[in-house]
């Protein structure tokens, strides 16, 4: 399980995020879901230790990301893309992943043939589509096939065929017991995908819950989300 708990975050005098608490459940696909610079990515950074809250807490399993003792089998996640070096093959970034992880160089073959790579193994990622890039930032997160997966817009640069697909991904993950926190700007994806919502403005939570609760009262989700965040957008102190 993800755990948010109170989280706040100030860059100066800035307020970026606001008493920030919600869960994602195992079982479950929860859609982080909020308009560009609401706070779904500074909120992401901290549940993976990339950056450290100005208060409240961020846990995997009941522990902060950086006590995990091994995080990689714990966590998979993909922010900003692959991550990778553009003069790296696919494969070469893998095994550079898997062993710094302390995982088996085979877990590079099957998550490259999971995520549909399989045949671009040995190209220079410079070469790489978006939505190659996307799919081997979604092979890096499953090498130490973990649990729980967290994934900042993870449809981003995907064709209709990539997405489709990356549902169905997430879908399954879920369905075994997986823990799936995605986040979004994009509505109609998050629709598709989630069973459970936590909507973000402004660096607070507008509503959280199941996605059928939270659009309850509105007409669809669209209507729901800009119903949500109207108010808060602009409210950031
Ligand atoms: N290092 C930083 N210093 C100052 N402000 C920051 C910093 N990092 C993020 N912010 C601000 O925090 C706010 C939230 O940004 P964040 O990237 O978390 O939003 P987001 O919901 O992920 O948006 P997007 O969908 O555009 O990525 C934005 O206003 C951003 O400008």
């Amino acid at each position: 399980m993800l755990s948010i708990s109170g989280l706040s975050k100030r860059h100066g005098s800035r307020t970026v995020l606001s008493d920030v608490t919600f869960h994602a459940l195992p079982g479950r696909v929860t859609g982080f879901l909020g308009p560009n610079g609401a706070g779904k990515s500074s909120t992401l950074r901290i549940l993976l230790g990339l950056d450290r809250a100005t208060a409240g807490t961020a846990l995997i399993d009941g522990r902060p990301y950086r006590e995990l003792p091994d995080p990689l089998r714990t966590v998979g996640s993909m922010l900003d893309g692959s991550g990778a070096h553009r003069s790296r093959t696919a494969r070469n970034h893998l095994a550079w992943v898997a062993r710094a992880g302390g995982l088996p160089k085979r877990r590079v073959t099957e998550v490259l043939d999971q995520v549909g790579l399989a045949g671009s193994g040995r190209t220079r990622v410079g070469r790489f589509s978006l939505g190659m890039g996307q799919r081997l930032g979604l092979a890096a997160a499953l090498l130490g096939n973990p649990a729980a997966l967290v994934l900042d817009e993870p449809v981003n640069g995907l064709d209709p065929e990539g997405i489709r697909w990356i549902r169905g991904l997430l879908r399954a993950h879920a369905d075994a017991g997986g823990t799936v926190l995605l986040s979004s700007h994009l509505m109609s994806e998050v629709a598709e995908i989630a069973d459970d919502l936590v909507v973000i403005a402004g660096g607070r939570i507008a509503a959280a819950g199941p996605l059928d609760q939270v659009i309850a009262g509105h007409a669809t989700l669209e209507e729901a989300f800009f119903a949500l965040t109207a108010d808060r957008s602009e409210q950031r102190c």
